[in-house]
């Protein structure tokens, strides 16, 4: 699947995209701008490009060039998002701006641009709204533990006190959401004096601010290599005189030859050592995260190892059946049903490489109407059982299908057993 913009894989770039010039390899992150319609996502989007061309640290992007963002596909739904790129001193990220609360909504359930924090985008006029909490309560659901907050048009506010309280119910609701309010650094300034290049005081300087608490506060994030080991298995072979070969794609992680692992999912873990590691028919002492390895295995036949298990460091995962899940419904448009469905509704799920048939029931903490039933092109929190165990985990990802075509995409927002 093509992410433009994210090709800049975790990893540092050398090499600007143009192939010319050096540039010093940063740590890279990926970042976004989240908050209720017409706060100034994009006016502050535009404004950092603008901000840090001065410092050579961009390329400037016009309004237009952000909102005019293409669409792009990400399991089978459209999501319109501009990727734009930028560096500070300390980092280099990857930011994306979406145009619409749809697109917000579906971008952070898919993943379509993972992201490692984001900025949170409140307008000083309004205060919060019933958009700034739902993109805060999905950031929470997905993973986005770290954010910023831009208060944003105070150049439109003479009150302070106005601008006080702002930043207080801000800080409450972040708290609310389990955030850390009292710590989250608050800019207060204007986007648009920024991209207009007046008011240096409430413009510029507070973009320099803004980008310096992203720098600090926003964590650079733990590489896959630095991850505990983590391959789902794709195809089990035996090879005569030699055991039982598991391949697949490393996930995360990194293994050696001789290692103890574990084998997670359809029942209770089993432990075995790691006796040797294939690629390209060559025997090699070391395969990590992003190579298609085969792992023979000491001691285990054929029958048990099974595709959708996964091979993982002893203890870094376990086997779960009910979880709750954030879900994004396809609507009708995007391939997805063309009805709602209700209650108890079981499609299969594809997660990693496992394709299992999963349950899914209203909350059991919620108070659900009568008749309530999930129109395609809707956001729903749902509770999931699978016909029997998998390796499972708070933040992975994965679709629904049904008859063939994909219904829906998700991330498992918590366990329940
Ligand atoms: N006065 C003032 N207006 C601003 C500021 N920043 C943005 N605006 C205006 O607010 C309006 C909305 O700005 P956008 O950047 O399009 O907002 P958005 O959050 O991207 O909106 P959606 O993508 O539609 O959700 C525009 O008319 C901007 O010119 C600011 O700092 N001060
Ligand atoms: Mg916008």
């Amino acid at each position: 699947m093509a992410r433009p913009g994210l090709a800049l894989s975790q990893t540092s770039r050398r090499y600007a995209s143009d192939g010319s010039k050096y540039i010093r390899a940063k740590p890279h992150v990926n970042i976004g701008t989240i908050g209720h319609v017409d706060h100034g996502k994009t006016t502050l989007t535009a404004a950092i490009t603008k901000t840090l061309a001065l410092s050579g640290g961009a390329k400037f992007k016009d309004y237009a060039e952000i909102d005019r963002a293409p669409e792009e596909r990400a399991r089978g739904i459209t999501i319109s998002t501009a990727h734009v790129e930028y560096e500070t001193e300390a980092r280099h990220y990857a930011h994306v701006d979406c145009p619409g609360h749809a697109d917000y909504i579906k971008n952070m359930i898919t993943g379509a641009a993972q992201m490692d924090g984001a900025i949170i985008v409140v307008s000083a006029t309004d205060g919060q709204m019933p958009q700034t909490r739902e993109h805060l309560l999905l950031a929470r659901q997905v993973g986005v533990e770290h954010l910023v907050v831009f208060v944003n048009k105070c150049d439109a506010v003479d009150d302070p006190e106005m601008l006080e309280l702002v930043e207080m119910e801000m800080r409450e609701l972040l708290n609310e959401y389990g955030f850390q309010g009292d710590d989250v650094p608050v800019i207060l300034g204007s986007a648009l004096c920024a991209l207009e290049g007046r008011n240096t005081e409430v413009g510029e300087d507070k973009i320099v601010e803004l980008m310096k608490a992203v720098d600090s506060f926003i964590p650079t994030p733990k590489r896959d290599l630095d991850k505990p080991f983590l391959m789902p298995i794709e195809d089990v072979f035996s090879i005569s005189g030699r055991g039982t070969v598991a391949t697949g794609r490393v996930e995360r992680g990194t293994i050696t030859k001789g290692s103890e692992i574990e084998i997670v999912g359809m029942g209770a873990p089993s432990k075995t050592t790691l006796t040797g590691i294939e690629m390209f028919h060559k025997e090699l002492d070391r395969g990590e995260a992003g190579d298609n390895m085969g792992a023979l295995l000491r001691g285990l036949k054929r029958d048990e190892l099974r595709r959708g298990q996964v091979l993982a460091a002893p203890g870094s995962i376990h086997s779960h059946k009910r979880f709750m899940a954030q879900l994004y419904i396809l609507s009708k448009d995007e391939g997805g049903r063309h009805t709602p469905f209700v209650n108890n509704y079981k499609p299969q799920m594809f997660v990693r490489t496992s394709d299992i048939t999963v349950k899914l029931t209203w909350p059991e903490q919620e108070a659900i109407e009568e008749g309530r039933m999930v129109m395609p092109g809707e956001n729903v929190l749902l509770q999931g059982e699978l016909v029997h165990d998998i390796a499972l985990e708070k933040g992975l990802r994965f679709t629904i299908r049904e008859g063939g075509k994909t219904v829906g995409t998700g991330v498992v927002t918590e366990i329940l057993e």
